[in-house]
């Protein structure tokens, strides 16, 4: 399918993944205005519950809310948008999510892999991942942040999003490439004061386009 996707802010700013919905309140409330709810593993029943209520808060929060995985769940409850990785793409209904206008995000990890993202036309591209990572088990080497910067002209446009391994010291490298979205787990999420993390990493990063002119 060629037809783009409908798009999302050119900068998306601090982007926290996190698997719940608690995660999800607290850190709106402290100012992120993008967020992915990233529960793994569960059947679609179990997840509902969450993927509504984290649907509610983004709406709430005038955030951009995208559901990880669970692309029926996203358009049964008009998420903001979905993120899906490589083999997602195999499996999900990419026309479905289209035409209910949700925006699409989609992991790369290669050369090959962004080339199929951006004819696929989504709203944003993920890049990743930059550094080790503990927070998921990856078959490919980090691409580190010349490669980063490398993939960035191929993108006809499309947004991108750097993930893996981004801590708040490793930010200013991150940001030198010129990336404006950074994703981030355990730099929140593992932090001794999730609070001040996520402020710093606020400062730094800021939260992205205001989601009127998204
Ligand atoms: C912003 C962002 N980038 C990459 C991923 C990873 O997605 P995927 O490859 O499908 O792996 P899982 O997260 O489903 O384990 C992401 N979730 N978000
Ligand atoms: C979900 C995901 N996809 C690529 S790396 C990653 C985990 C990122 O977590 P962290 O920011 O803790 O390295
Ligand atoms: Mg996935």
């Amino acid at each position: 399918m060629t037809t783009a996707f409908a798009a999302t802010a050119p900068q998306l700013g601090l982007y926290p993944v996190v698997d719940s919905v608690s995660w999800i309140e607290r850190l709106l409330a402290a100012g992120v205005r993008t967020i992915q709810l990233r529960i793994k593993d569960l059947p679609d029943r179990d997840a509902e519950d969450a993927v509504r209520e984290a649907i509610a808060l983004g709406r709430h929060y005038h955030a951009r809310l995208f559901i990880n995985d669970y692309w029926r769940l996203a358009i049964a409850h008009q998420a903001y948008g979905v993120h899906l990785g490589q083999e997602d793409l195999e499996v999900a209904d990419l026309q479905a999510i289209q035409q209910a206008g949700l925006r699409l995000g989609i992991s790369t990890h290669d050369d090959a892999e962004r080339e199929r993202a951006v004819a696929l036309r989504p709203s944003y591209i993920a890049l990743g991942h930059i550094f080790p990572t503990q927070t998921k088990q990856m078959p490919s080497a980090p691409q580190g942040v010349v490669r980063l910067q490398q993939h960035l002209p191929h993108l006809q446009g499309i947004p991108a999003v750097a993930i893996g391994g981004i801590s708040l010291a490793r930010v200013p490298e991150v940001l030198a490439t010129g990336v404006g979205s950074v994703a981030v787990v355990s730099a929140i999420t593992q932090a001794a004061d999730w609070r001040a993390a996520t402020a710093d990493l606020l400062r730094l990063v800021g939260s992205g386009t205001p989601i009127a002119q998204a």
